[in-house]
């Protein structure tokens, strides 16, 4: 394996996310970049929550293909699609929160917007709570090359930053390693359960 590998950090990840209770039953699927050809993968159908180095397969970005003949992540395609839409992102999770899930629902637009929250400088980049975060909501798709054609061709539009929802399946956020994502994620999470609660108490 490549030294800079993240894979160690990865593997804290997985139980931090699986101790949050964000991957139930074998949902969710994590990433590291290896470098422009090749990422690593968590194995289809595991337990995410206690994962170890070896349950990661190497996978090539350009094609989904493992060389080990391994089945790598159901999801591999919006793995795969991150790492070539931003070459600044070396980390991908994906995690099937119970606040991803039912906000992504009851939100019936292509965006979920939110503001006012302190916690949205928990993003890089932003820098007050004033400003309005716009996080895409891509309906849900049991075939990842079309689901992945529809997010791609949204980032062609628009601004496509820190992750999106997927409707009532759950969040895939990134960063530029994974301790940028690993705070994308708790941030978001953190920002998704306030706008549930607001939503809740004011039955928007
Ligand atoms: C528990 S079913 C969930 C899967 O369909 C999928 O959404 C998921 O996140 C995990 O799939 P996997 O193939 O193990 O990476
Ligand atoms: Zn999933």
């Amino acid at each position: 394996m490549t030294e800079n590998l993240q894979l160690t950090q990865l593997v804290d990840a997985c139980r931090w996310i699986g101790a949050k209770g964000w991957a139930p039953a074998t949902g969710g699927n994590m990433s590291v970049r290896q470098d422009a050809q090749f990422c690593w993968l968590s194995e289809s159908g595991k337990d995410k929550g206690s994962l170890t180095e070896q349950d990661f397969l190497q996978v090539e970005i350009a094609t989904n293909r493992a060389p080990s003949g391994r089945k790598p992540s159901a999801e591999t395609g919006l793995h795969t699609l991150i790492y070539r839409l931003f070459p600044d992102a070396n980390a991908v999770l994906h995690v099937h929160t119970v606040n991803a899930t039912v906000l992504s629902r009851l939100v019936k637009t292509a965006e979920l917007k939110i503001s006012g929250f302190e916690m949205q400088k928990s993003l890089t980049g932003q820098t007050t709570h004033l400003d309005t975060l716009a996080i895409a909501v891509f309906d849900n798709d049991q075939d990842i090359d079309a689901l992945a054609s529809r997010i791609a061709h949204y980032a062609q539009e628009r601004p496509l930053n820190y992750g999106f929802l997927l409707r009532g399946h759950g969040l895939t956020c990134w960063g530029r390693d994974v301790a940028e994502a690993r705070r994308h994620l708790e941030g978001l999470e953190f920002l998704f359960e306030c706008e549930m609660r607001l939503r809740q108490l004011e039955r928007v």
